[in-house]
């Protein structure tokens, strides 16, 4: 069985909301919440540690109805389905889509072309454990016999973001390891971490999917050079160890076989954490804490699974940011955690919903008449409100911003916690109601200015409002609210990707640069310039006339 292939544009749902759009596109978000009184209740979320209140967003109750029949007349339910029972649901790449498999329960039976996959992913789960215990406890030392200190994981994309961002969002779990990240093939950067590490104590976990990509490959291989520097060579095999489905390119690359922790390709790179790819969080903060960000994971999924898409968290999250973007013609959305913890999450984010849902051919090849993945970006709050909230607020752009936040601090100072969650709170009505004019007047009135002053400053301290905001409020951060919010993010990238009518497991868009890329860099060896149009060739001639060549 195969994915829907029905275009959001033809059906009922859809002309609905065009209608639908046109009414309400104008009733400002303060006049929605004085029409109903019990808003906040109607359009929220109760669901576990989270609250996640959608209220303030331009929608009215035909709204979600709405946007509930579009998911329905495209079929998202069977398409659920589809995706959990391990169909090819990646069919351009000819494969099962189960990052979900790896944080079922182990009792699970889940059959990928009739196999049961449960017990080889329980098995991989056994390795990390064992082997991230002999490391954390010191159990397994480095070729001088000393305990590892460092780890560094070299990867990049999904094989760098996710973990990246997990270890950060949960600095606070951390044991005494020190965590390093090595992505960019920017060779100032590999040097850098270089630099800092000792090879007696540094353990490289070098994870690649395919293990072909060229960023990787020339960081590992750096990090070898520089390992075999200063240790003898047969010290490889103690302090290097690879994350891979490509076990004879890792062999080729010198490591052994039981230093392999292995994955799926029915595991995509940008959502492969929960697999061994992970092997970096369960190495910083233990494997019982990577354990329940995957139990969090698994909760969400089985609340995606089953509830009524009215009630289902990344069914009207999603559905949401479809109304923004197809009726609204937004172009961006803002991801603003209020964490220090979370500030890589936006970038983790991007890759995940951009290079999943940046397509413009749907899933019968047709170019696709109408936009589909929303530019994301971010950074953590209160930060981002002294850098670009200015334009959130008083720019010409609409951005619906999503507001992430925990009523419970980590470190327990609740006089920092109440100023953070105040900001928190202050913005998303601020954005919601703005300030009127005869407000600024109000404001402006005990400054004793002369009426011209006062006339003139009033247009640029009124703010229209009506600015859309959605609110994630969660109890603590902790490893199973965090598996849950990501997994969430999941889901949604999902239900878009059903809605649009496209494919979201593949990124092709991405080859290309990669292929030019190779051949450039054969042409900077031999120092043949190929023929390319002028702007490039200017620029390649430059780049080879710089100093030592
Ligand atoms: O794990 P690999 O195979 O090195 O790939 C790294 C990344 O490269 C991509 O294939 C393309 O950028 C990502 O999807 C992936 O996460």
């Amino acid at each position: 069985m195969t994915l829907p292939t029905i275009n959001p544009t033809t059906t009922k749902s859809w002309e609905a909301l065009k209608t639908h759009y046109q009414k309400i596109k104008n009733t400002h978000l303060k006049d929605f919440f004085k029409q109903d009184p019990s808003r906040a209740q109607d359009f929220s979320i109760i669901w576990k540690d989270f609250y996640v209140d959608y209220s303030k967003n331009r929608i009215d109750s035909t709204t979600k109805k709405l946007l509930v029949d579009l998911a329905k007349e495209v079929k998202l339910d069977e398409a659920i389905q589809l995706y959990f029972n391990g169909s090819i649901v990646n069919e351009t790449e000819g494969r099962a889509v189960m990052h979900t498999a790896l944080r079922a329960p182990s009792t699970n039976s889940i059959k990928i072309d009739g196999k049961n996959v449960v017990p080889e992913i329980t098995e991989v789960k056994e390795k990390i454990k064992t082997f991230s215990n002999q490391i954390i406890l010191g159990d397994r030392k480095g070729y001088t016999n000393k305990p590892f200190t460092d780890i560094v994981n070299i990867g990049i994309g999904g094989s760098d973001l996710g973990p990246a961002m997990i270890t950060e969002s949960l600095a606070f779990y951390k044991n005494h390891l020190n965590i390093h990240f090595i992505s960019n093939v920017d060779g100032d950067h590999v040097h850098q971490n270089l630099k800092k590490l000792n090879p007696e104590t540094t353990l490289f976990v070098v994870v690649s999917k395919t293990f072909s990509t060229q960023e990787t490959l020339s960081n590992a291989t750096t990090a070898r050079n520089w390992f075999t520097k200063n240790a003898p060579k047969d010290a490889v095999s103690k302090h290097f160890v690879a994350v891979s489905s490509n076990i004879p390119n890792v062999t080729n690359f010198g490591i052994t076989q039981e230093n392999i922790f292995p994955l799926w390709d029915w595991v995509g790179g940008r959502f492969s954490l929960w697999s061994a790819v992970g092997l970096s969080i369960s190495l910083s903060v233990g494997f019982e804490n990577f354990e329940s960000l995957l139990q969090g994971a698994y909760e969400m999924d089985e609340h995606f699974k089953n509830t009524p898409f009215e009630e289902n968290i990344p069914v009207l999250l999603a559905m949401l940011s479809i109304w923004y973007n197809n009726f609204f013609n937004i172009e961006s959305e803002a991801i603003i955690p209020y964490s220090q913890y979370l500030h890589r999450l936006p970038a983790y984010l991007q890759q995940g919903i951009m290079e999943s849902n940046g397509k413009s051919v749907d899933r019968n090849g047709k170019p696709i008449s109408y936009q589909t993945g929303t530019i994301i970006w971010g950074e953590p709050g209160t930060n981002a409100q002294h850098a670009f909230f200015q334009l959130i607020h008083q720019g010409t752009k609409l951005i619906p911003s999503e507001f992430i936040g925990f009523k419970n601090s980590l470190f327990e100072d609740q006089e920092h916690q109440d100023k953070l969650m105040a900001n928190f709170f202050a913005q998303t009505e601020a954005l919601m109601y703005g300030k009127t004019e005869k407000e600024v007047v109000g404001d402006l009135v005990s400054k004793n200015l002369s009426p011209e002053k006062l006339k003139q400053l009033i247009p640029f301290k009124v703010f229209t409002g009506n600015k859309p905001t959605t609110t994630i409020l969660i109890d603590t951060l902790t490893p199973k609210n965090l598996g849950a919010l990501i997994s969430m993010y999941e889901q949604r990238i999902f239900v878009q990707g059903i809605v649009w009518n496209i494919f979201s497991y593949d990124q092709w868009g991405v080859e290309l640069g990669k292929q030019l890329a190779t051949s450039i860099l054969s042409e900077i060896s031999s120092k043949k310039i190929g023929s390319h149009d002028s702007s490039t060739n200017a620029l390649l001639e430059r780049y080879m006339k710089k100093s030592n060549r």
